[in-house]
């Protein structure tokens, strides 16, 4: 499996729109995730939270799982769980299409991130995080990784070129609802000066009055939830939100 690649006349990859089902009725979750691709959403993304990395709890593979049998639409899977490596196996039995990781869970904790040799940017990385990229691609899964907010995305360049996306959070990760840190677009700058064909999404308080810093920034895959599943027009959210990004990637390459 593979994401379509930048085309001409764009200054990134395509726009991708995934819905975050954090936002949705859970009592009714197929209904809701065939109900926004009917609505023009391109990924679903599935929040998974341990209360352990993140002081919430969500949901695990087996919901995955079920969904499936729903849809076949992408399922954008982002891990907020304290040990990554225990799960992917059981998310790539479930068909998940994207496993998406921090990187402050798969180095062991915060600490060892700065301690260890991807302390300095630039370094070969860590060992492990490499390891889980390659075994998360081996057993069938794209490969995001992703950073807290107060963690510095120069600690992402090791692994860059090994996975399929970088997920740049826009929000302390845990809760749906709170409020865009515009601070964030300067790791987003960061990586579309660097990698024109790297697919970089933002997950956390994206809506119509955000999109534009993060599509000017140079993101591409856009995570929203309660902008769109509160929203008396879903499609019309969906809409504005690809319309910023296809915008900024047509006005970016003409630069
Ligand atoms: O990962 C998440 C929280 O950790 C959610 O995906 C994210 O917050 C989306 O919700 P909203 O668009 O309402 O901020």
């Amino acid at each position: 499996m593979q994401l379509p690649r930048r085309t001409e006349g764009r200054d990134r990859p395509p726009t991708a729109i995934s819905p975050s089902i954090l936002s949705s009725d859970f009592a009714r979750l197929a209904d809701e995730c065939e109900r926004m691709v009917r609505l023009g959403a391109d990924w679903l993304h599935v929040a998974v939270m341990d209360g352990h990395f993140v002081p919430n709890l969500t949901l695990g593979a087996p919901i995955v799982k079920s969904l499936r049998r729903h849809t076949p639409a992408f399922l954008d899977v982002h891990l907020m769980v304290t040990n990554p490596a225990q799960w992917f196996q059981d998310f790539a039995a479930a068909d998940a299409s994207m496993y998406t990781f921090h990187l402050e869970a798969a180095a062991g904790g915060a600490d060892a991130l700065r301690a260890g040799p991807a302390g300095a940017a630039g370094e070969a990385g860590i060992p492990a995080v490499h390891d889980l990229i390659a075994a998360v691609k081996a057993a069938g899964m794209l490969c995001g990784i992703t950073v807290k907010p107060n963690t510095p995305v120069e600690l992402l360049l090791p692994y860059v070129q090994s996975v399929d996306m970088v997920l740049v959070m826009t929000v302390e990760p845990g809760f749906g609802g709170q409020s865009f840190m515009p601070a964030m677009m300067d790791k987003v700058r960061f990586l579309r000066s660097r990698f024109p064909d790297l697919y970089i999404e933002v997950d956390g308080g994206l809506a119509p009055d955000t999109i534009q810093q993060a599509a000017a920034a140079g993101a591409n895959a856009i995570v929203a939830g309660s902008a769109i599943f509160g929203a008396a027009d879903p499609r019309a959210v969906i809409q504005q939100l690809r319309a910023a990004v296809d915008a900024a990637a047509v006005a970016g390459a003409a630069q």
